[in-house]
């Protein structure tokens, strides 16, 4: 076949042909394809050597075999040498064709490998940039085919999930897989949702993992696709532990501004309002209307500061914060006092982003420190001021009164018989009377005094600029206008006071010292029958400490056992036997010698000692009745009550106690009761004097004839003895022709209402044998046995006395 054939046949290939005599092995025909690779034209191609054109050595060693008959075919890489001498790389086959019409030649097909080696170069370069990118996230990146099977995964991937050595150099799905699972805290959950992902190739998932190290991953999931189809998915693993906490508290942040009760505004650096809280909101009385882009200057005011905005634009440029307080002014309600805490916020280069103003309403606060100012400073049932309000007035007033040389007077006032009220007709009524009594003495008053209350029915008054005479007419007016009538509730009533009037600065140059002489000058005013006035004398104080000296000196001489009783004797007239005696209290008190009862017992009754050393005189009273009965000589013995003792709530109780302890029958006791505690509340009276009674024990009426002598209520208490008192005795010594027919009227009513009859203080035989003519029951005094000490008086019980008439009469 000539070359023009084979160029013919083989002009139409895409790769580049030589036609080889194998001969010669110099080129017979080649393909336009073949020229373009070699860069010569064919008339430099065709008729020279292969050799020409190869460039390496294993060619010649192949064409020298090939003339040898020991290779035929041939495919294999080789480097041409174009025509310029570039060296080029081929892909080729050589083989024998044999045409039917012709002689062998030797066919070479070359493939240009330059674009390939190019392609290839530029993949593997894509390739590692690949790599690269993928090992330089700082997400953990995971490649699955579509079955699951890991294809690659990243570095970062590995060291957020922590994966083994052993899974870093051996590819092991299986074990990957089951590390995955077993590294977080819902491993089901999270397989299951890998299945869901493989099931659904085009699906996107974003997802949340937490892994059991509290860690937080967020996980991107999207398919691999080539040429639009799907191949494989990749997750994308992002820790947003850090970032989830910054939201967490980017949320709570933003709900603290939300929440906040207190009022949060920002601003931009000029101070123009950013965003208002609702709180803010609320305040500004702007719900509906939002101030944002407003300067924050214009809702607020400084009254009393009037360069306020500049100052505040100067602390936050110097010091970042601003604190004091401001008024808000609000649309439609009166302004209201804020407490501000104003802050500057400066970005990384220091440069001013935005204030934030902290604003706490303090109308409460305010009206709080009102409330507490007026309740420091007032009495809150009258709303008078009290005694601290009083002490400043009362300072200035000295002050005042040091420089013009003139005086002022203090006037305390008591109501009297305040207590009875508040008992019986209850505290809220009693309040209402303290009400109308302020009301009362206000109306007395100039502007320029002050009225205090200091407690109870305790009132004082400061009268400013006031002599002795301003001060009585004062106190007068004060002592007619609580006298008027009250009426409250329908009920009628009136009232009284005592007054005690000091005087500035005569008495005392403080207040303490003032109230102290006018207390004390109001105390007399009550000693001496109540409902007047008084002024303070410098002996009243005197007459005070004493008492307060006796009451303290009885306190220790309690503890000390300073007290004893001695017992007198009573007679039964009838049959001259000694079958009582009375307990009487004596004080051996250090310093004083014996102290009779008349001169601690009115102070132990004012103190409220009387309740304990009346208990004390029970308790050895009883236990001596006991010791006499147990020596075979049982005498009932009467132990004086008084008032405040029996009004002691267990004062019942304690009576039956102490005769329980000593084991001592209720009869061998009698307690001694005086008038006035059957008057001070006779129904309680009555239910005590019956419980006493369903004891056993005997009850009589001291001093009968002195006080009230209500026939009513000695029908009504039932009581067992009347005690004539010692003065009607005495008058029968005297000859007194109307107290005898007192005594008599006494012993016969006393008989009529089924009750014995006992005379005390007789002295005289005559005063016994009048006694005896009218019937009396029993008698004791000093003509029989004046009170004696226990060692003396055991003598005298049982023992039968002859009365006068019968045989001269002994003496104790
Ligand atoms: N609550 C209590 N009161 C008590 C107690 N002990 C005594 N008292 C009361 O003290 C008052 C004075 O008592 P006293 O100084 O003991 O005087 C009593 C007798 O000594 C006195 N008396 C008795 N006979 C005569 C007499 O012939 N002449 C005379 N001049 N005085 C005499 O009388 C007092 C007893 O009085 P009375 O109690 O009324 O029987 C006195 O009121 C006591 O009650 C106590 O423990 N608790």
């Amino acid at each position: 076949m000539s070359h023009l054939h084979w160029v013919a046949i083989t002009e139409g290939l895409l790769e580049s042909v030589w036609v080889v005599d194998p001969e010669t092995l110099h080129i017979l025909a080649v393909n336009e394809a073949a020229l373009r690779l070699l860069g010569a034209r064919r008339d430099e191609v065709v008729g020279s050597p292969v050799h020409r054109w190869a460039s390496d050595l294993q060619d010649h060693v192949y064409w020298d075999e090939w003339r040898r008959g020991v290779v035929q075919t041939l495919e294999s890489e080789a480097m041409l040498v174009r025509r310029d001498g570039e060296l080029l790389r081929v892909q080729r086959r050589i083989g024998p064709v044999r045409p039917a019409d012709g002689a062998t030649v030797v066919l070479v097909a070359m493939q240009d490998l330059t674009e390939y080696q190019r392609t290839q170069q530029r993949l593997e370069e894509l390739l590692a940039e690949l790599r690269a990118v993928l090992e330089s996230s700082s997400d953990g990146i995971l490649v699955c085919d579509l079955d699951g099977r890991v294809r690659a995964f990243n570095r970062a991937f590995a060291q957020m999930w922590a994966l083994p050595t052993t899974l870093l150099t051996t590819p092991d799905d299986p074990a990957l897989l089951r590390h995955l699972a077993a590294s977080v805290s819902d491993a089901s959950a999270f397989q299951a949702r890998l299945s869901e992902l493989q099931r659904a190739p085009l699906m996107e998932a974003h997802d949340i993992v937490l892994l059991r190290s509290g860690r937080m991953l967020e996980r991107a999931s999207r398919p691999q696709l080539a040429r639009g189809r799907p191949i494989g998915r990749i997750h994308v693993y992002r820790d947003v532990t850090e970032r989830a906490a910054i939201d967490a508290k980017l949320r709570l942040a933003a709900k603290v501004f939300e929440s906040s009760l207190d009022a949060i505004v920002v601003t931009d650096p000029e101070r123009r309002i950013v965003a208002c809280n609702p709180a803010a909101l609320r305040l500004t009385d702007r719900a509906n209307d939002d101030p944002a882009g407003q300067p924050v200057a214009t809702l607020l005011d400084a009254p009393n500061r009037p360069g306020w905005e500049a100052e505040v634009a100067a602390a936050l440029a110097e010091r970042g914060y601003w604190e004091g307080e401001l008024w808000l002014r609000r649309a439609h309600a009166p302004a209201v006092a804020l407490l501000v805490s104003w802050v500057l916020l400066r970005d990384a280069q220091g440069q001013p982003l935005n204030t934030v103003l902290f604003a706490k309403d303090l109308s409460e606060k305010l009206e709080a420190q009102r409330r507490i100012e007026q309740l420091a400073y007032h009495d809150p049932l009258t709303g008078l001021p009290n005694r601290l309000l009083l002490g400043e007035r009362v300072a200035h007033a000295v002050r005042l009164a040091q420089r013009s040389g003139r005086g002022f007077a203090v006037l305390f006032l008591d109501l009297d018989r305040f207590k009875g009220i508040n008992d019986s007709l209850g505290h809220a009524f009693g309040d209402r009377v303290l009400v109308e009594v302020a009301q009362r003495l206000q109306r007395c008053l100039r502007q320029t005094d002050t009225l205090a209350r200091l407690g109870g029915d305790e009132f004082v008054i400061h009268l400013h600029d006031a002599d002795r005479s301003a001060a009585e007419r004062t106190a007068q007016r004060i002592i007619d206008a609580v006298a008027r009538p009250v009426t409250i509730d329908e009920m009628q009533f009136t009232l009284s006071c005592s007054i005690g009037i000091a005087m500035y600065p005569h008495d005392g140059t403080t207040l303490d010292e003032l109230i102290q002489c006018a207390d004390t000058a109001m105390y007399q005013v009550k000693e001496r029958g109540k409902g007047h006035w008084r002024f303070y004398q410098a002996e009243m104080n005197a007459h005070l400490l004493a008492r307060i000296q006796t009451d303290h000196a009885m306190r220790l001489g309690l503890q000390h056992g300073e007290f004893e009783l001695h017992y007198q004797p009573r007679v039964d007239l009838r049959s001259g036997r000694v079958t009582a005696c009375e307990a009487l209290l004596r004080w051996h008190r250090p310093g004083h010698g014996l102290v009779l009862p008349g001169a601690f017992i009115g102070v132990a009754e004012e103190t409220g000692l009387i309740a304990q050393l009346g208990q004390w005189v029970l308790e050895q009273a009883v236990a001596q009745a006991r010791r006499w009965a147990d020596a075979g000589r049982p005498a009932q013995v009467a132990v004086n009550v008084s008032a405040l003792q029996f009004e002691q709530t267990q004062f019942v109780q304690d009576v039956a106690d102490t005769l329980q302890r000593h084991g001592l029958p209720a009869g061998l006791l009698e307690l001694e009761l005086t008038e006035s505690i059957l008057v001070r509340d006779a129904e309680e009276a009555l239910a005590k004097l019956q419980a006493l009674a369903q004891l056993g024990i005997t009850l009589s009426l001291d001093d009968f004839g002195t006080g009230y002598s209500s026939l009513t209520y000695l029908k009504r208490f039932a009581l067992h003895r009347l005690k004539i008192d010692r003065s009607f005795v005495l008058a029968l010594h005297e000859d007194g022709q109307a107290d005898a027919a007192i005594v008599a009227a006494i012993v016969q009513m006393g008989h009529a209402l089924g009750m014995e009859v006992v005379a005390e203080g007789v002295e005289h035989a005559p005063q016994l044998q009048r006694l005896q003519a009218l019937g009396c029951d029993h008698f004791q005094g000093f003509w029989y046995a004046r009170p004696l000490p226990v060692a003396e008086v055991e003598a005298h019980l049982g023992r039968t006395v002859t009365l006068p008439g019968a045989a001269p009469a002994p003496s104790a």
